[in-house]
């Protein structure tokens, strides 16, 4: 018998001003993954045949020794036990999540393929574990959590002892190797298998009034790119300004009505955003000029994850909100797109019976 399945994952926005590495929302735009696992037969082994549509198509590769969702699957595979993809296996990705623009594209894709090894090996794992696996690959826990579990979420890591902290350490590359696409070769040696209960989490609640406005330029900024021109030393000012705006906001994003004032105010950050600025011009003049004062339906504002898109809280006025940062980023020569969001629920997989 050939087994049918979807996964579907959302968008999530990490962050929200003063939350670096610490909370993420996940948001209406989704990657789908449509897999068919053939009946074992006796034909010649195959590696997986992918197809692609959509947010990223004319960039991701189709080798699923290469692309990051099949990769991360077979990380999962191979940790227990299970050598190979099964033979001709089918998948085809749809995808609406922009790639490089602080929308969790990686995140997505790596959650998509932990919940893909998971199927594929009929692991049953529980989502803790799952989370585990996707920390060894994405290693702020932010988009990874909010994409599993859905909603507005908080996270921290586990401080591990010191040998679950060098088996968490490891490089990228050797917890996704570059595999050869041929089954009997080489494979060689076991991945890291990811401590045990590295990420934990809890979810916030949200005003159902909120919805996520995304300002979305027309650029790619790699995250990677992004955390290179943060510090490594902040002063405590700064850090207790973070902290104490943070502490303010998980709450109040919960209250209804939310309070614009006590909001706008509480998405501020000092450990992030003044350090990106260089990359993403514009960004100080978006987040200073559009206030609560002159949008009104405006509760705050900021950069999403690492950017380039700025995401905007709001209960209403989102024509004049996106339109009005449209004008702010044109004066930098930068064209952008926006789309009014939901929160939404976490990752899905839907078997066909
Ligand atoms: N659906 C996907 N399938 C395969 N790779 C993906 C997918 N989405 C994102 N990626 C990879 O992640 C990269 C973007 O990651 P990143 O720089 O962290 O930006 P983002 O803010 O979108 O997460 C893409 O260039 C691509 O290599
Ligand atoms: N906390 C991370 C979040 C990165 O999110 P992404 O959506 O840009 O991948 C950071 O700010 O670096």
């Amino acid at each position: 018998m050939s087994r049918l399945f979807r996964i579907c994952v959302p968008a999530t926005s990490a962050n929200i001003g003063p939350g670096f590495d610490v909370v993420g929302l996940s948001l209406s735009l989704h990657l789908n993954l449509s897999v068919t696992v053939p009946a074992p037969s006796d034909a010649p082994y195959q590696p997986p045949t992918i197809t692609y549509s959509g947010e990223g198509a004319d960039e991701v590769p189709l080798d699923a020794y290469k692309n990051l969702t099949t990769r991360v699957a077979l990380y999962v595979l191979r940790c227990n036990n299970i050598a190979h993809f099964p033979s001709h296996l089918i998948l085809h990705a749809s995808n609406e999540i922009p790639f490089g623009r602080g929308l969790g594209s990686s995140g997505a894709a790596v959650i998509a393929g932990v919940l893909l090894g998971n199927e594929l090996g009929q692991l049953n794992l529980p989502t803790e574990r799952l989370l585990d696996f996707a920390l060894m690959v994405e290693r702020h826990p932010d988009n990874v959590t909010a994409a599993l579990a859905g909603g507005f979420v908080g996270s921290y890591l586990k401080e591990l002892d010191d040998e679950a902290s060098e088996a968490a350490s490891v490089p990228l590359s050797e917890v996704l190797p570059e595999y050869p696409p041929n089954a009997g070769a080489d494979w060689g040696l076991s991945p890291p298998v990811p401590p045990l209960g590295i990420g934990h989490y809890v979810r916030f609640g949200w005003a159902p009034s909120i919805k996520a406005v995304a300002i979305i330029p027309r650029f790619e900024l790699s995250t990677a790119r992004a955390r290179e021109v943060l510090p490594t030393m902040y002063s405590r000012k700064d850090l207790v300004f973070n902290l104490q705006r943070l502490a303010v906001l998980t709450t109040a994003l919960a209250q209804s009505p939310p309070d614009p004032e006590l909001i706008y105010e509480a998405m501020k950050d000092r450990v992030h955003q003044p350090y990106r600025k260089a990359l993403i011009p514009g960004l100080p003049e978006v987040t200073s000029r559009i206030t609560p004062a002159t949008h009104p339906g405006l509760l705050g504002i900021c950069l999403s994850g690492a950017g380039p898109t700025i995401l905007a809280l709001a209960t209403g006025g989102f024509d004049a909100i996106a339109e009005d940062a449209r004008a702010i980023f044109r004066e930098q020569g930068i064209e952008i797109d926006w789309k009014v969001l939901d929160v939404v629920g976490g990752s899905t997989v839907e078997r066909d019976p």
